[in-house]
């Protein structure tokens, strides 16, 4: 049931916001279940947390950055992509605004990928949907 999913959030961190050609992917180092898997920066949106002040809050926490939001990305449930069973995830494009992005929490790698790496990496399985989706945006570089 809908009102039962964890809400995460998360960032497609692009070059540029207007024309875009790749994108910064994180390696997950924890939990053990998910470690060598890549994703977008972000997390679960704490009780009472406003979903764009969470996810300033992870990418400072995760990354160390500043960001300027961007557009959302909407995915097919309500705006959302049901990422698993029991987490739904809203997704916005960020351009870096202050610090230079290194793995501080959750992630021990970090790449910019573009259109065609991005089937480089394996991602987590629920952003399989969501990297197709940004193929079809990312300028061909
Ligand atoms: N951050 C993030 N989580 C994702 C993505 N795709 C995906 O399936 N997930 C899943 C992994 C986790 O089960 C869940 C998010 O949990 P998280 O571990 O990132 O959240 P958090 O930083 O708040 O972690 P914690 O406080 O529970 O330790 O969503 C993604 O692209 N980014």
């Amino acid at each position: 049931m809908q009102e039962t999913l964890i809400n995460v959030v998360a960032a497609v961190i692009v070059d540029d916001l207007d024309h875009p050609t790749r994108l910064l992917a994180a390696r997950r180092s924890a939990p053990e279940a998910l470690a060598g898997r890549w994703e977008f920066p972000g997390g679960k949106v704490e009780p009472g947390e406003e979903q764009l002040d969470a996810l300033r809050r992870e990418l400072d926490e995760e990354l160390g950055v500043r960001v300027a939001l961007g557009a959302e990305l909407p995915g097919p449930d309500g705006g959302a992509w049901p990422i698993t069973a029991k987490h739904r995830m809203r997704v916005w494009f960020a351009r870096l605004q202050d610090g230079t992005p290194e793995p501080l929490e959750d992630h021990d790698e970090l790449r910019w990928l573009t259109a065609s790496e991005l089937d480089d990496v394996p991602w987590l399985e629920g952003d399989v949907q969501i990297v197709a989706a940004l193929s079809q945006l990312l300028a061909p570089k």
